[in-house]
């Protein structure tokens, strides 16, 4: 069918349109793994009285200590969730030529676009296995950055779900974070918001099957695990076990799906906004059960980051005054500091900017005196 005039045409070709075929979540694995126990907060109390700061007692131990927790009741239909799986999943069976109109701009730190599963990891004869489409915010500022046919074609559904994730989920963890910390609630919202440049990106991810022995000889160079890049990762529900989270305790253990929930955990720059008090959990994805090895793990995220307009200061937080994690230095409001995106794109360049993937124990990654270990033992 040839495109009508009135649609919106991808920048890079007159294509017909893709066909969306619809995809549903696989079968749980039947392995009694040993599931990570993480709090479930329920957002359906945020709006009620005293709601907010019961939530917030509730979410204190999983950001200072767990550093992953559960949401549920989001008010996020399930049926527009599997819409947005489906897409992923449809555009990454797009021909390659498709798939490389827009890739990442690894070059300047730059995540948005689609992310090949071209490099080698190592030394191992392996390559990577995961494939990903990040989508920029809905907003004014991105709306030149390149787009993939299936992009333009269900643009104002991708733009609504973008939006609606922030404002239901990543705008409610932020105001009981702040509550926790002593600050005014929308302080880190603010910092954090929608309508701003910021690199906050929707992911569609898919891990490829390969054979165990793939996965054993990768899994040499991540093993250590990683811990994410910006403030907040959100996780939307999907079947296939693997990730994995390294406990309190030092033990990995595994992520239960929850059905309608999303696994939410804290990153990076919201340690170093907080002098570590959040803490950034180092977790992992491993080979998929034995039931599951044959299943393309396909995953849809939200990664929240400071933007261009957030300077990468410690917050004016009563609380981590009292602990003593605030210098006089960090308690100056004119110190010159980088902004959120400056720092998320030196960190994005170091890690990605490269065509083999190098190992990595021992090294950490350090940017105006922000500084990660980049491998965990
Ligand atoms: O696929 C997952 O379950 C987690 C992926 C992840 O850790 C990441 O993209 O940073
Ligand atoms: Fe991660």
């Amino acid at each position: 069918m040839a495109p009508s005039a009135t649609e919106p045409q991808s920048q890079f070709s007159t294509t017909d349109r893709v066909l969306v075929k619809p995809w549903s979540r696989p079968a749980p694995t039947k392995e009694d793994l040993d599931w990570a126990p993480l709090v479930k907060i329920d957002l359906s109390h945020f709006d009620e009285p005293g709601g907010k700061q019961e939530l917030a007692r509730q979410l204190y131990d999983a950001v200072t200590n767990v550093g992953f927790w559960v949401v549920i009741n989001t008010g996020l239909d399930d049926e527009r969730v599997l819409r947005q799986f489906s897409i992923g999943n449809t555009f990454f069976k797009e021909p390659l030529e498709e798939k490389r109109k827009a890739p990442c701009n690894f070059a300047e730190g730059e995540y948005f676009g689609y992310r090949e599963n071209s490099r080698w990891v190592g030394d191992t004869g392996v390559k990577e296995n995961i494939e990903m489409l990040n989508i920029p915010k809905a907003i004014p500022a991105y709306a030149k950055e390149p787009k993939h046919a299936i992009t333009t074609q269900n643009y104002d559904e991708i733009a609504s779900f973008h939006r609606d994730v922030w404002e239901k989920v990543a705008r409610k963890l932020f105001v009981l974070i702040a509550i926790i910390l002593e600050l005014p609630e929308n302080y880190l919202a603010d910092a954090h918001a929608y309508d701003e440049e910021s690199d906050d990106h929707l992911r569609y991810m898919i891990y490829n099957v390969r054979t165990q022995d793939e996965w054993d000889r990768a899994q040499a160079y991540s093993k250590g695990g990683h811990t994410d890049f910006g403030s907040l990762t959100l996780l939307l529900s999907q079947h296939v076990a693997g990730l994995q989270i390294r406990t309190p305790e030092g033990n990995w253990k595994y992520v239960k799906p929850v059905e309608g929930g999303i696994t939410c955990n804290a990153a990076d720059t919201l340690t170093f906004l907080t002098k570590g008090f959040v803490k950034s959990t180092v977790h992992r994805v491993v080979t998929p059960p034995k039931d599951q090895i044959n299943i393309p793990r396909l995953g849809l995220l939200y990664f929240s980051r400071p933007g261009a307009n957030t300077p990468m200061r410690p917050v004016p937080s009563p609380l981590l005054d009292r602990l003593g994690l605030l210098t006089e230095e960090d308690k100056d409001p004119d110190r010159p500091a980088v902004s959120g995106t400056e720092y998320v794109r030196a960190r994005v360049k170091d890690v990605h900017h490269k065509t083999v993937l190098d190992k990595r124990e021992g090294t950490s990654f350090e940017f105006q005196g922000l500084k990660v270990p980049n491998y965990y033992d």
